[in-house]
């Protein structure tokens, strides 16, 4: 198995400047041996770039043409482009490109001109790039926070150009889409979900667009978790690695710190689970010639050693693979009640050794605990409901031959699909003496007065627990054949829920035919990465046997607390079962999370069973998704409602949630505020004066765009929060049911700590290259500790990185020390192909370039709370301030009346 992540450079400028052979024979060089599966460059040059000036300066010079509609952006021609058209069209001789799209473009610039200008230009290059056959397009971020609409405007319509519409093979199915890759941080120091936030705002206004994608800067210092797990649910096309994020071995070779190795693993780990066609991760090393003098190897040392790390995560994949994992898939849960499973279902669940080693145990206990209280002559009978092929029959028989009593158990196999009972007969002629007796009943409508049960085991169990609706299967066996003493394996089963992020689903079951009814119906959700939001998982309800009322209908109301931004496309949903007792549990309830249930009891230490039973690979979990997603703010609280409900002939659950945030402010106010209005009441309806002042204590949330700076500080009373401005006049007005309701919990404000570990390279990779004659990249325990950090101090950050890759660089020290970025003088506009083969005659006459000629975009524009202009705050005021709940967002509720989706009893 490979985890079919490529690997990619941007070649140095020595590359691709002047000598146009050189530039050539380095591209040939490098991708015809092997090395390089990519290489990144630019669609056209700034021969382009100065073309397309001329043109609209004549344009504008013109009388006659005045309108945006009149403007034509001529096609790059043959001196423009960096990427040869003469590759014959065969996919051997081609070299494989990432194209880059001009970055010197004003997406959003106010001039309608310069943006109707920009889409002409990327238009143009998209539609070369096609040509050629380039399957992934890098786009620089934008410049402006201000403007993301502007920008994401331009990019909207270019992804709903015909360039990017999938084509269609002959027999009509989807063929690969071509991708438009936003290069962005992944993980900006200030605020490390900002750029997260960024790609987030541009991918909605975009509506989710499947060929729209990110391509991450990793920086040199370790991303907090949250951030990392936030981008693994992500369309990622590409990993930029700058050479500056390495540092050296004990031999002077260049390493990765541990967490940059761990976070490509986990990348790789998870590429080609995103459901998105043709996004094979690439990660696309460059600015390797800068530190080629410092390290050993030059800059082919760097290529080995990414070489190294994939080959390394593969291998550690394929040992996973064997162990039962395998394809990504959304699925519609199954109905076994309903419905009669395939053999391949079959065979498939009957791969799970550790479920039936679990329920051999428990049987075992099971039937001791009977020995004990029957005396030695009685007889006993056991009944499997639902027998299926006989998997748990022959655990059963197993533990029965094993304690001798074959003649005092009556073994008895119900089964309601006829095809699975063909299979019980065989094994029960074959395997087990003829001595079980098969029912072929359905369980629900199985009355025999003449048989009561001591044990009764089943597996009825759903990703959900009760979603295969044990509960109402179960409960006729107790009715009709049921003791006051009857042990039922499982003996209870509990369900889980907790919020989360997974835009992928989101994306992919938005664009289905069926898109109200996919998104209110839930789905089993297999290797499809997510991110729990909130601090805890929930367990909901519990079904235990015996029933004794039929209370089937369940509803659960609980409040969770998500310390992150971010949005909310659904529900997890986990189950645990206790087959017997304590010992014999199984759970699917991840690894290292915080199990709340109804009594608030918080599960974390001796309670392993809460954790997900190792290797056991028989249930996925199930998804609740959100017909629209529900975006939240740092220090949210989101209150689920979830209900389970049955009217006879259907069960259906119901899902919705509300979202609030706190605001801190001194009592004096809220008095102020109380004697205007009663506090449940609608806030749009108060007149009073909303002088509210925040805290420094309260968190900054999310980046903040200029304009509402702006307002805020004019007002004096700046709001931290941009996405909810406290004036009732404003924001809230809009939403009708919002309240503000008081409480007086604490606000909860831990930072989460980066810490930059030394930790390097501790792997076997001399093997590796051992049959590469220039490079030992082994480091020792000892060694690590005098690891190089060779790179320029200034230089590590995700920003810098992006800049390097759309060449935003500038010859003015002043702007490069202001921004960080490295000073180079000239970008040579001569394509990289050998023109003088087709055109002899041809000059390149363009002046010499500098890449920019307005100020380099850079960082774009993030304010911390320490540059608001905050009131000042009296120290008495904080310790008597006051928690205001204000409500930010609800949803439908989904799935009302069962009307997506049902499962019929
Ligand atoms: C999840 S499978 C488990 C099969 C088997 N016990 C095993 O673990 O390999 C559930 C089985 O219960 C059967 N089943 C579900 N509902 C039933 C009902 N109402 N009456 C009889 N059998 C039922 C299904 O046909 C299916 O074979």
């Amino acid at each position: 198995m490979q985890s079919n992540v490529f690997i990619g450079v941007k070649p140095s400028l020595n590359h691709t400047v002047g000598n146009l052979t050189n530039s050539n024979e380095y591209i040939k060089n490098d991708i015809f041996s092997g090395n390089y599966d990519y290489i990144l460059l630019p669609i056209t040059n700034s021969r382009y770039k100065e073309t397309v000036k001329r043109y609209i300066k004549d344009f504008k010079d013109s009388q006659d043409k005045t309108f945006c509609s009149d403007l034509t952006i001529p096609e790059p021609q043959l001196q423009d482009i960096s990427i040869s058209p003469f590759n014959g069209g065969s996919q051997e001789e081609a070299p494989r490109y990432i194209g880059l799209l001009s970055s010197w473009l004003e997406l959003e610039s106010p001039d309608l001109l310069q943006r109707s200008l920009a889409f002409q230009v990327l238009l143009n290059e998209c539609r070369y790039a096609k040509y050629v056959g380039i399957k992934k397009l890098i786009l620089a971020p934008p410049k402006d926070l201000v403007n993301l609409q502007d920008y994401s405007q331009i990019v909207a319509r270019l992804l709903n150009s015909d360039i990017f519409r999938p084509g269609q093979d002959a027999t009509q199915q989807n063929t690969e889409r071509m991708i438009l890759s936003i290069s962005l941080p992944l993980c900006e120091d200030s605020d490390p979900l900002a750029t997260w936030e960024i790609w987030n705002t541009v991918r909605k206004l975009c509506d989710f667009h499947p060929s729209l994608t990110i391509s991450l800067a990793i920086s040199k210092v370790k991303t907090p978790n949250y951030v990392l797990n936030r981008w693994l649910c992500e369309p990622v096309s590409c990993l930029l690695v700058s050479s500056s994020i390495f540092a050296t071995n004990k031999y002077g070779y260049p390493v990765l710190y541990k967490f940059n190795q761990n976070l490509i693993r986990k990348f790789q780990d998870i590429n080609g689970n995103s459901q998105i066609t043709s996004n094979d991760l690439c990660v696309l090393l460059h600015g390797m010639e800068k530190y080629a003098y410092s390290v050993n190897g030059g800059e082919n040392s760097y290529l080995a050693y990414i070489n190294h790390l994939l080959k390394k995560g593969d291998q550690a994949m394929l040992s996973e693979c064997i162990n039962g994992s395998n394809e990504p898939y959304l699925l519609s849960p199954l109905k076994p009640n309903s419905e009669n499973l395939t053999n391949e279902i079959y065979s498939n669940f009957e791969k799970d050794e550790v479920k039936y080693d679990m329920y051999e145990k428990a049987i075992e206990k099971a039937i001791c605990n009977i020995k004990n209280f029957i005396d030695n002559s009685s007889q006993f009978t056991i009944l499997i409901a639902g027998a299926g092929r006989g998997a748990i029959v022959d655990k059963l028989y197993q533990v029965i031959m094993k304690h001798n009593i074959i003649n005092r158990a009556r073994i008895l196999a119900l089964e309601k699909n006829p095809e699975a009972c063909l299979y019980l007969q065989k094994r029960n002629f074959e395997y087990w003496n003829s001595r079980v007796e098969l029912i072929k009943e359905d369980m629900k409508t199985w009355k025999d007065p003449t048989i009561k049960i001591d044990i009764c085991i089943s597996e009825l169990l759903g990703s959900f627990g009760c979603n295969e609706l044990s509960p109402e299967c179960l409960f006729e066996i107790e009715k009709y054949h049921g003791k006051p003493n009857t042990i039922y394996i499982p003996k209870s089963y509990s369900s889980y829920v907790a919020p989360i992020t997974c835009p992928l689903i989101y994306q992919k079951l938005k664009d289905t035919n069926d898109r109200k009814k996919n998104l209110q119906s839930f789905w089993v959700l297999h290797k499809i990465p997510y991110q729990v939001l909130s601090s805890k998982i929930s367990k909901v309800w519990t079904f235990k046997h015996p029933m004794i009322r039929a209370n089937f209908t369940q509803q659960y109301t609980t409040v969770f607390k998500l310390k992150q931004r971010g949005e909310i496309h659904g529900l997890i949903g986990f189950f645990t079962a206790i087959l017997y007792d304590e010992e014999t549990i199984l759970s699917i309830i991840p690894d290292g999370h915080i199990v709340k249930d109804k009594l608030e009891n918080y599960h974390m230490h001796n309670m392993e069973n809460i954790f997900h039973t190792k290797d056991m690979i028989s249930w996925s979990p199930i998804i609740f998704p959100l017909e629209q997603p529900l975006p939240i703010v740092d220090d949210t609280e989101v209150s689920l409602s979830i209900s389970r409900l049955h009217n006879g002939r259907e069960v259906w659950y119901e899902w919705s949630m509300e979202s609030f945030m706190y605001f801190v402010v001194p009592e004096e106010k809220v008095r102020q505020i109380n004697n205007h209005t009663s506090l449940s009441k609608d806030v749009s309806n108060n007149n009073h004066d909303h002088n509210i002042y925040v805290m420094p204590k309260t968190k900054y949330m999310g980046y903040r765009d200029m304009s509402t700076f702006e307002e805020v500080t004019n007002t004096k009373n700046p709001n931290p929060n941009p996405n909810l401005n406290l004036n009732p006049k404003s924001n809230l007005n809009s939403n009708s049911n919002s309240s503000l309701t008081l409480s007086k919990s604490k606000n909860a404000n831990a930072n989460t700590n980066t810490n930059i570990s030394s930790n390097l390279e501790d792997s076997q990779q001399n093997s590796l290259l051992k049959n590469k004659n220039f490079v030992n990249l082994t480091t020792d325990n000892e060694e690590d500790e005098k690891a190089q950090d060779f790179a320029l101090q200034n230089f590590n950050s995700g920003w810098q990185s992006v800049n390097d890759i759309h060449g935003w660089v500038t010859d003015d020290p002043i702007l490069a020390q202001e921004h960080g970025t490295y000073i180079h003088k000239d970008i040579n506009p001569t394509p990289t192909f050998n023109l003088s083969k087709n055109d002899s005659n041809n000059t390149h006459t363009s002046p010499p370039n500098h890449y920019l000629s307005s100020p380099p975009p850079h960082k774009p524009m993030i304010i911390l709370p320490q540059q608001l202009d905050l009131e000042p705050i009296n120290e008495e005021y904080i310790s008597q301030e006051i928690h205001m709940r204000v409500k930010t967002g609800s949803t439908t509720i989904h799935n009302i009346g069962g009307h997506a989706f049902s499962i019929p009893i």
